[in-house]
This record gives C-alpha cells, structure tokens and sequence, in this order.
C-alpha cells in the first residue's frame, strides 16, 4: 500500500481580514517529489510555515506521517528537513560550528555530524571554506549550507523553498540528482519554486496553487494535456489568467524614462 505522507484538508488562513488559503486540501504520498507553484503571493510560502508548525492559526486539518500536527506533539518535525526562502544564519560562525550545531540539535553526535557536514561540503563543492565564518560566503554558497543543514539528519520529508536561489548550472545539475535520488530512496519532497523548467523536470507531481485554490493537480504530462499543449511556464500564465506581460513590461519602461 502506498503510504500517505501528507494530508491537508480544507485549509483556510486568514491575515487579519485577508484571505490567503480558502479550501485547500491535499494528499501526498511516499516518494513523491511535489513541485508547489503558484503566482507572488499565492500562499504557499504560508502552506509549507503551517505543516512546518511556525504559523499556528489556521483552519482545517493538517496531518504529516498519519499524525494531526495541531495535537501538541512536535515529535514529528524529527523527520522533517526545511530550506526556507528566506534563511537567518549565524554569520559569525564557521560552516563547520553551523552544521555541527545544527546536526547536534538533531541528536546527531559531533563526530558524525562533523564527517557529514564536511562530506557533504566537499561534494557540493564548497569544501575549502568549511573553517570559514559563513558572513564571508557567497550568496550560492550560503544556499548550499542551508542545503546541507537540512539533510544532514537524513529526514524522511523534506520542504524547499527556491532551493536553488543563487546556485550556478552545474550544481543545479548536483541538486536535481540529489533530489531525484532521495526520492528513489522513498524521501517525500515539497519543492516550491519558480524556476519553471526545473520543476517541469524534476517534479513527478505539480500542485498550483490560484488566489488561495488549488488550480491544478497532476504530472506535467496531465497538465499538458488539459490545457494548451506547452511548457510549464505557458501553461502557468495559462491558469493564471496571465497574457499582458508585453504591455505591462512597455508600460513599465515607459514610467522609468519618465523624468
Ligand atoms: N505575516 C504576515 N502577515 C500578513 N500577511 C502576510 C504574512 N505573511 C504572508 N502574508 C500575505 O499572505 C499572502 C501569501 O504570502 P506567501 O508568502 O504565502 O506567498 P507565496 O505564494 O509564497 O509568494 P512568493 O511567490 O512571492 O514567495 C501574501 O498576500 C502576503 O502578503
């Protein structure tokens, strides 16, 4: 029987009098990698910080291995591996006081947690700064730590937040293969992005999400056949209503050269 990872049903948030999530509901299933799309301020930065446990109020139900994550037991997040769009790291510290620390807070032990994090900054190419304080990264590098920091503690789901912000083509290439590996593994991934045709690639389920709905739900191949045929990045301004980016984008210029 396929495991159920992930279950949202009728999920409803509201910002004060605004609402951003209006009925969303969802399952998903060991080894999927869900690529989670959506227009600038559709919610879904807000979806991933409600099964992460970090924004509390909401309506509806959230379940992550079979368990309700509103009845108090955060055991779950144990198996949980996050990069959010947005990270605070502590920049005075060295990639290896960072990783260690993080590994120890997941009840990894030193030595382990330091072989990995050396292990795996090595492979990921950014071995020779590891005794380095992190303010001295670049901005790929920086990615490349967080990507790190949320695999060391081999988690069984893991939610990306546009993982690859900053990384160059090649290492692109290195983080596809490591997501496409994982889930062979049985690793569940929520990969949120808007880099389109890598979520046409590496997705094998797209989930976009259209003023707070899910607006479609299937494999890319699904997708193209119930709308016009294309590329994601077609079909995206497609169900979202979008086609005015040559007027807006002259528009634009026009109120630039204003003086
Ligand atoms: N803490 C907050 N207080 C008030 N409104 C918020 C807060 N966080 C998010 N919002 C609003 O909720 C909506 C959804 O934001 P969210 O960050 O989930 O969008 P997103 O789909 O991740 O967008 P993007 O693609 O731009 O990252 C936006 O209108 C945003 O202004």
């Amino acid at each position: 029987m396929e495991d159920v990872i992930l279950e949202i049903i009728d999920l409803k948030k509201n910002y004060s009098s605004k609402s951003v999530l209006n009925g969303v509901s969802l399952q998903v299933k060991r080894g999927e990698i869900i690529g989670y799309i959506g227009p600038n301020g559709a919610g879904k930065s807000t979806t991933v910080k409600i099964m992460l446990g970090i924004e509390a109020e909401f309506s509806g139900e959230v379940k992550i291995f079979g368990q309700d994550i509103s009845d108090g037991d955060i055991n779950y997040k144990r198996k949980i591996g996050y990069v959010p769009e947005i990270a605070e790291v502590y920049d005075n510290l060295t990639g290896h006081e960072y990783l260690t620390f993080i590994g120890e807070l997941y009840g990894l032990d030193f030595e382990l947690a330091d072989y990995k994090a050396k292990s795996l900054m090595e492979l990921f190419g950014i071995g020779e700064v590891y005794y380095s304080r992190i303010a001295t990264y670049s901005k790929g590098m920086r990615q490349k730590l967080l990507i790190i920091s949320s695999l060391l503690h081999n988690p069984e789901l893991l939610f990306f937040d546009e993982p690859i912000n900053g990384l160059d083509a090649n290492s692109v290439m290195i983080f596809k293969e490591i997501m496409t590996q994982l889930a062979e593994q049985g690793k569940t991934i929520f990969y949120s992005s808007h880099i389109m045709d890598v979520v046409e690639k590496i997705s094998s389920r797209i989930i976009l999400l259209h003023d707070g709905k899910i607006a479609a739900d299937g494999t890319f191949e699904e997708l193209k056949t119930q709308n016009t045929k294309g590329s994601l990045e077609q079909i995206f301004n497609q169900l979202t209503g979008f086609s005015e980016h040559k007027e807006l984008g002259s528009r634009f210029v026009s109120v630039v050269g204003e003086m």
